[in-house]
């Protein structure tokens, strides 16, 4: 048999296995899949995933095989569902979806050990700080005292593992962008006494927003703009096919709490791990909890909990329809939004992904190339996955649960005297007499992380602040105190110095002013 032969016996034995293990829910009779230009699209793209997985270098077919099904069946529920919901058929959520952290069972203090040995400590570590202006992993930008979102977040596992002498590991969710710089990074924690375990999520492949085909034309290709990790929705099926979601199940461990690694507010909640663990009022535990928090105007832009053909949804706001993106953003129409602190049971974790059942909605991520192409990226939310659980629910927990850090406005709070540390965990200082945190806007001068520590001698007081707005050439000075609201502006061309030891309350300050030495 020709090398050409050959090939293609083995593109159309990698097209029936696709097939035989695509999701079985195109039996269903939807309209929409009815149309054959769908079944065309799916068929040409199967093909050329055939094609794709066998340019796969010799033992790596079957992992490539494995990744490929995967991104097939992301495509058929794709091309089958609609991608924005259906607006006037959210329904009100029914009573006790959503319980407040303050009415949660109290934890008996005998029971802290045995429970922490039944979890999981599951952060997401797959995005980059690209956005910060940042290369390599997001996890390694500086947060607080030279000390990283990882040093961090091991700083807490270890303080929890030595206060209950426990052995809770931590796994960190890596994408093909972030696997090799964070293996490297993990060696010089080789003292601390913490088992961190890392897999990686898949890499699909990027489709071209006309033809819907892969850019890609083989697996081995350097371009690495063909790639793209499909979203921590992902967690469930990666974790699964890494082999640690049985090895879990079979070490005795039950539960696995996940969060974004940018959000310094997800530690260990020992009221919710008790919550989950252990049934109370006669009432089944829930397979999956998502923490939500009253949102502020600071978080207009997370998902929130909908009640959706009878089932509890997480709606993100690329599912919005446009006509109501600010109804989405609302603070009083929709009063919570998903932490992405999230709890699951292993046990149905396994179940669900076993049996084909995870049914999460397919989020359009749409992208322009340096090189001129418009591709999508077709990608799922992990919270989207509550809809597949039984007796899951929402717990309305307190804001200090979510210090996420998406830009340099919230590494500023983090960094600055209105939260304490230790031993990895932030809190806010109880010398700050209301419980809200800043509302803080700087300007694009501020965007990358470089630029926005250049532009402070030191962190300023912000222990009585309320509102900060910075704008165009602004520098800070040494031991500023920043109070109530303060508004700072430099038109264009125009550079404002704030002088060391400035004290700035309730006051707006725009111009030109420059304080130099002589
Ligand atoms: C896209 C992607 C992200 N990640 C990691 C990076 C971050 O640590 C974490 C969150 O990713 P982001 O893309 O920043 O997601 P974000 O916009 O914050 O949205 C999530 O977190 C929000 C809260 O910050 C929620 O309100 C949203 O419902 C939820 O989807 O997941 C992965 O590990 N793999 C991925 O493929």
């Amino acid at each position: 048999m020709s090398y050409t032969q050959s090939r293609l016996r083995r593109v159309s034995e990698h097209v029936r296995y696709f097939r035989e293990t695509s999701e079985n829910q195109e039996t269903k009779s939807s309209e929409e899949w009815k149309s054959s230009t769908k079944r065309e699209t799916l068929g040409a793209l199967e093909q050329e995933l055939a094609r794709l997985v066998a340019s796969a270098k010799e033992g790596e077919t079957e992992g490539a095989r494995r990744e490929m099904s995967g991104f097939r069946n992301l495509f058929s529920r794709f091309l089958r569902a609609k991608t924005h919901i259906e607006w006037k058929a959210i329904q009100p959520l029914p009573e006790g979806a959503i319980r407040p952290y303050k009415q949660l069972p109290p934890v008996s203090e005998s029971h802290i050990t045995q429970m922490l040995s039944k979890l999981v400590v599951v952060k997401l570590n797959g995005g980059l700080g690209t956005s910060m202006g940042c290369k390599g992993p997001k996890s390694v930008i500086a947060v607080r005292n030279d000390l990283t979102f990882l040093d961090l977040t091991m700083q807490q596992i270890q303080q929890l593992n030595r206060t209950y002498n426990v052995d809770v590991p931590l796994v960190l969710m890596n994408s093909f962008n972030t696997d090799d710089d964070t293996q490297k990074l993990l060696k010089k924690y080789a003292n601390v006494k913490v088992s961190v375990i890392s897999f990686c999520q898949s890499r699909y492949p990027r489709i071209n927003k006309e033809t819907l085909m892969p850019i890609a034309k083989d697996m081995g290709t350097a371009d690495m703009e063909a790639w793209y990790p499909p979203g921590h929705g992902n967690f469930y099926e990666a974790f699964a096919n890494s082999g640690l979601l049985d090895k879990f199940l079979e070490q005795g461990k039950e539960y696995c709490f996940l969060s974004n690694i940018d959000n310094m507010g997800a530690t260990v909640d020992l009221n919710i791990l008790n919550f989950v663990l252990n049934s109370s009022g006669g009432q089944e535990p829930p397979e999956f909890v998502m923490e939500v928090t009253d949102k502020t105007r600071a978080d207009v832009k997370g998902g929130t909990l909908i009640q959706y053909e009878d089932k509890l949804m997480l709606l993100e706001i690329a599912q919005v329809p446009k006509d109501y993106v600010d109804e989405f953003k609302s603070i009083s129409k929709f009063r919570i939004f998903n932490t992405n602190n999230l709890w699951a049971s292993l046990g149905a974790i396994r179940r669900v992904v076993s049996n084909n059942e995870l049914d999460m909605e397919v989020i359009v991520n749409p992208k322009h190339l340096d090189r001129g192409m418009d591709v999508i990226q077709l990608e799922t939310a992990a919270g989207a996955a509550i809809k597949n659980f039984k007796n899951s629910c929402g717990i309305n927990v307190p804001r200090s649960r979510f210090l996420p850090v998406k830009k340099t406005s919230d590494l500023l709070l983090l960094m600055s005297n209105l939260y304490d540390i230790d031993n990895g965990s932030l809190t806010l200082s109880s010398e700050r007499s209301f419980p809200t945190t800043p509302l803080v806007k700087l300007g694009s001068s501020f965007d990358k992380v470089k630029d926005y520590l250049a532009r402070f001698q030191g962190i300023p007081d912000l222990i009585e602040l309320d509102h900060l707005t910075v704008s165009g050439d602004v520098w800070f000075g040494r031991d500023v105190s920043l109070k109530g609201t303060v508004i700072i502006i430099a038109n264009h061309g125009d550079r404002i110095d704030v002088a060391p030891g400035t004290i700035l309350e309730n006051k707006i300050v725009s111009g030109n002013l420059r304080i130099l030495d002589h």
